[in-house]
């Protein structure tokens, strides 16, 4: 039996309190999985994120590509960026996405981390261009990696590990109250892709 699943097989909530997040555990089968992440690696644009911190421009070592049902434009850290739109494999990918998690997402973000010295530190996703309360659902593609979460008021957290070919729910008030993060890692892990996809106010 699964770690993650109760006697019913329903998905048990990982956090404790204030919040909603489900690992489905490994939703594709592993050629498949494979399939995307090369398509992932070849097809999307990625590019580096840069933000304005102190009013200084940080550039990520991380890069993202970021995908819409519509052109629009999405303004964080200081710096607008604009939506390209979804190539045939990301909308299927997409499709299977909503299928597990029972919502429509109108949006993807993605991240491409190369090793194991790129990651993303504490933060929430609950930016004001997203629907309030709305989920999040990030399939995972590539090395796995460690994801954390850490309560912004009693400092708890939870971790888990993030299989290639799964997919991590984020939904209800998890973004008010809790933060997240994949940390670094000295670990010889191989290249990481995640498909995060989101529920946007456009
Ligand atoms: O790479 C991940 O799994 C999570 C990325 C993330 O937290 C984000 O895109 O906001
Ligand atoms: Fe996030």
């Amino acid at each position: 039996m699964d770690l993650f699943e109760n006697d019913d097989m329903k998905l048990i909530n990982l956090l404790p309190r204030d919040g909603e997040v489900y690992y489905h555990g490994k939703v594709l089968d592993t050629l498949t999985a494979d399939m995307y992440l090369d398509k992932c690696l070849s097809e999307l644009s990625w590019e580096h994120d840069r933000a304005l911190i102190y009013g200084k421009e940080i550039v990520t070592k991380r890069k993202i590509a970021w995908y819409a049902d519509k052109p629009v434009s999405y303004t964080y850290s200081g710096y607008t960026k604009m939506a390209l739109v979804w190539p045939d494999f990301l909308r299927e990918i997409k499709q299977r996405v909503e299928r597990d998690c029972g919502v429509v997402f109108n949006s993807c973000l993605g991240n491409f981390y190369s090793s194991g010295d790129e990651g993303m530190s504490w933060h929430s996703d609950a930016e004001k261009d997203l629907v309030e309360s709305g989920s999040i659902g990030a399939l995972s593609l590539g090395g796995a990696r460690k994801f954390s979460f850490k309560h912004r008021k009693t400092g708890e957290s939870v971790s888990l590990n993030l299989e290639h070919g799964s997919l991590l729910i984020m939904q209800g008030t998890t973004q008010q109250n809790w933060l997240h993060s994949l940390p670094k890692t000295k670990k010889d892990v191989e290249p990481r892709v995640s498909l995060t996809f989101r529920q946007m106010r456009f």
